[in-house]
């Protein structure tokens, strides 16, 4: 069986720069590695990015945003093909899967949207637990810095309030999932891969 490690955290904490990374140091070390995100580049990511994260209008009925119910059933319905058709193919052909997101951005991100978090992981009930999943601890002043969000201003003050809430949820779920652990991401960007190789010697490798 391979090995399945998931980053998280609020936009722009790191995730995609230190997914590559842990890729090369995998692949150093002789491992198949399949680099992979969410949501996906199939038909079901683009449609998510397409209706959801442009702002939600675009082929809606009227022109409103798309329901957070909507979203929270897209995101569940592209990952259950990621799961069936990417991950565990993968995990069962004994590669190292390493997913920039995952199920806990779903509850992370629509919680903070107002749904109910026990309806949301019933939804995704399918979606099989990492060997580890890595928080990337930020304080959303920083992320925004880091993004520079090319938002209208008007937009910034709602974007920062949902990161907010986004990061207190995420920090709720490291203490429910046993696999979640905490990373400060606000150290440099090879410290923090430091960081996470340790974690992965100590929780992963050193029990194969
Ligand atoms: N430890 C760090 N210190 C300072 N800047 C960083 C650090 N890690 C990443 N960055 C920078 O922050 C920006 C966002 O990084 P990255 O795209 O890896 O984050 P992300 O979590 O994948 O973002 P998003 O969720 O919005 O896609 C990039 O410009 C990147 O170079
Ligand atoms: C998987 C997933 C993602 N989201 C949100 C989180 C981010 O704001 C975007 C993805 O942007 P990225 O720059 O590609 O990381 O989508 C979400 O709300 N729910 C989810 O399940």
């Amino acid at each position: 069986m391979g090995i399945f490690i998931v980053l998280e955290g609020i936009d722009g904490a790191g995730k995609s720069t230190q997914a590559k990374m842990l890729a090369e140091w995998f692949e150093k070390r002789g491992y198949e590695v399949v680099l992979t995100k969410e949501p996906t580049d199939t038909a079901f990511g683009k449609l998510i990015r397409r209706l959801v994260l442009t702002g939600g209008r675009e082929g809606i009925i009227d022109g409103a945003r798309i329901s957070h119910e909507a979203e929270a059933l897209l995101f569940a319905a592209d990952r259950a093909e990621h799961v069936d058709k990417l991950i565990c193919p993968s995990l069962e052909a004994g590669k190292v899967v390493i997913s920039d997101r995952y199920f806990y951005s779903s509850l992370a991100y629509q919680w903070a949207r107002g749904l109910d978090l026990e309806w949301l992981i019933d939804l995704n009930r399918f979606a099989i637990r990492p060997d580890l999943a890595v928080l990337l601890d930020l304080p959303v002043k920083e992320s925004m810095r880091r993004i520079n969000r090319r938002s209208l201003k008007s937009e910034f003050d709602k974007i920062a309030v949902l990161q907010r809430k986004v990061r207190e949820n995420y920090l709720k779920l490291v203490e429910m999932f046993p696999e979640m652990r905490i990373v400060n991401a606000q150290n440099s960007i090879e410290d923090i891969h430091n960081d996470i190789v340790g974690l992965i010697e100590e929780e992963i490798l050193k029990k194969t």
